[in-house]
């Protein structure tokens, strides 16, 4: 690119990607009226209703014109299989589409990104950028949460007694209720923090693009997928976009620097389509070379879920209760502001436990809903009335990669997390599973057992459960890692720990991507957290 060419605008600030990252950098940057901030999103914008109903999620979440359609490599260690995996493809991103559970993680997991290169990272540096977004609607500890931010949190208004029954049986089992797990010890169990607010789920971008609506200096532009980072040399000079494939190619100048906020998958795939990443990889593919970046794609990791499922006794489950003439009850409770299964997350209650002795840093994350899937998939409830405990691994070993496919821009990339490559996911994975029949027979939740579903009380050896693993494993959609933080000197990494890309002005990566290991819980908070930062980081080096 040239500055022969002629741009269609020209910008300070370019973000790209409207997700959970880039609604809060496109709301801090254009926040002082300073700087001209332009924010672009490949998907449509987020009118239809069944994204701001929460119980939606059942609609939207496998809509293609609102989510990406990914599916992960068949890997031998997963029978083969792959996963489907979409994502949010519309204003406020992954936001717009999953299962808002607040979820922090571990003081120890920032303090190891910065023992890891992440200079700056440590949990004491990242807790005023936790608190930034957050305003927490319910009694809590101020050292920790944020009362001010955009993004409201609430307690679970909604009460059901097999997730009572599964949060006292987790008691009875050394896992204690009644604790913030945001705030100190994460151990423990009770009903999820969420971004659902009087019945609505609040997205990134209602919560923070919507207050910035109506600033001059901030231009949002959805249908615009982003597929080339313009550089004359080493400097970003701007992007280039365009609706769909084959429609008219526009080209924004970013006078200051661009932002990639486009996601874990989207945005290695974005940096290797305009000449970043792997040289090799990219001269196969027929693509220039603007820098040799070898991690750019490489260690990428999800949370591997696992669901067992048991059919239930003596207790409506939301299998009955989302049908016919009761669903109408539930609409009308929603209407009425009431408590209702319309304004409930996926996964109602939590546990987080170790696979150690209780007390220990906790390593499984387990999701409670009184209700079931058809083949433990989202999406469809079972005929008959189930209740489901996912869970995962918090810190899985297991790594892999996002490559292209092929130089053209609209196809789907290489996604392959190689869940259970490593042998202590595959150690830890039995335990979980372990662990997950004792919760669902614990004494307070026996009562509520038909029978076991899956899996089967048949499989009870290692080997049984492990296979149990590589057929039913799947996605959390908490991919992460894809253009890693590091040091200054550390060649591997993709990003510095100002989050600037190496090598390159005038470019840096702020989303899920950069994180430097998987961090303990959910991985929408934790992005947020990095968005805050970033526009901290950036506004420091613009100050004039
Ligand atoms: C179904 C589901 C359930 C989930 N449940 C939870 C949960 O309960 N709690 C939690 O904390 N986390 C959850 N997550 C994970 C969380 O949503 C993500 O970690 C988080 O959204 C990552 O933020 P991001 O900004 O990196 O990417 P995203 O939020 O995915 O945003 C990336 C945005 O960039 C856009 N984009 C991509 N490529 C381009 C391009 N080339 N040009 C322009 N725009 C582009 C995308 O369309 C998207 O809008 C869930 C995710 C999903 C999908």
């Amino acid at each position: 690119m040239g500055p022969e060419h002629a741009w269609d605008a020209a910008f300070d600030f370019v973000i790209v990607g409207a997700g959970m990252a880039g609604c809060i950098l496109a709301n801090r940057l254009s926040a002082s009226g300073r700087f001209q901030v332009c924010l672009l999103e490949a998907g449509p914008p987020d009118h239809n209703p069944y994204i701001h109903i929460p119980a939606g999620f059942i609609k939207v979440g496998y809509d293609p014109r609102y989510t990406w359609p990914f599916k992960t490599e068949p890997d031998a260690a997963t029978m083969g299989r792959p996963v489907v995996a979409q994502l949010g493809r519309t204003l406020g991103g992954s936001s717009a589409v999953n299962g808002f559970n607040y979820v922090r993680g571990q003081a120890q997991d920032y303090d190891d990104w910065a023992a890891r290169g992440a200079v700056g990272w440590s949990y004491a540096e990242v807790l005023p950028y936790f608190k930034r977004s957050e305003r927490r609607l319910a009694l809590c500890d101020v050292n920790y949460r944020g009362l001010e931010g955009e993004l409201p949190i609430t307690d679970c208004d909604w009460r059901h007694p097999l997730c009572d029954a599964f949060i006292a049986g987790a008691a009875s089992l050394g896992i204690p209720s009644g604790k913030d797990y945001n705030a100190g010890q994460q151990e423990g169990a009770g009903y999820y923090q969420r971004w659902i607010h009087q019945g609505w789920r609040v997205s990134a971008a209602t919560a923070f693009l919507r207050p910035a609506k109506g600033r001059r200096n901030l231009r949002v532009i959805p249908r615009a997928q982003v597929n080339q980072i313009l550089l004359e040399g080493t400097r970003v000079v701007g992007v280039a976009y365009a609706a769909e494939p084959g429609g008219p190619v526009r080209r924004l100048q970013a006078s200051r620097e661009v932002i990639v906020a486009a996601g874990a998958i989207n945005s290695p795939k974005l940096l290797n389509l305009s000449g970043l990443g792997d040289a090799q990889q990219l001269q196969d593919l027929g693509i220039a070379v603007h820098q040799h970046l070898p991690g750019v794609g490489q260690g990428l990791q999800d949370h591997m879920m696992l669901r067992s499922i048991v059919r239930v006794q003596n207790a409506p489950t939301l299998n009955t209760t989302a049908r016919g003439w009761r669903l109408w009850g539930q609409v009308a409770r929603w209407l009425a502001k009431k408590p209702s299964i319309l304004a409930i997350s996926p996964s109602v209650a939590y546990a987080f436990s170790s696979a150690q002795a209780p007390g220990a840093r906790a390593d499984f994350q387990f999701h409670f809903s009184p209700g079931s899937y058809a083949a433990g998939i989202a999406g469809q409830l079972d005929a008959f009335p189930g209740m489901t405990l996912g869970f995962y691994q918090l810190r899985p070993q297991s790594k892999g990669h996002v490559r292209l496919a092929s130089a053209h821009a609209w196809d789907s990339p290489v996604i392959q997390p190689h869940y259970l490559q490593h042998e202590s996911d595959q150690r830890l994975v039995v335990e979980g599973l372990r662990q997950a029949r004792r919760l669902l027979h614990s004494a307070a939740l026996t009562p509520y057992v038909a029978s076991d579903e899956a899996p089967s009380t048949q499989l009870q050896s290692d080997e049984e459960l492990l296979q149990f693993a590589r057929e039913r494993g799947s996605t959390a959609w908490h991919f992460m890692g894809s253009c890693r933080m590091g040091a200054v000197d550390d060649a591997t990494a993709v990003v510095d720990p100002q989050l600037r890309v190496r090598g390159i002005t005038g470019l840096r990566v702020a989303d899920a991507s950069v994180m430097p290991a998987m961090p303990s819980g959910n991985t929408g908070a934790p992005t947020m957290m990095i968005a805050e930062k970033a526009a901290d980081l950036l506004l420091a080096d613009h100050q004039n």
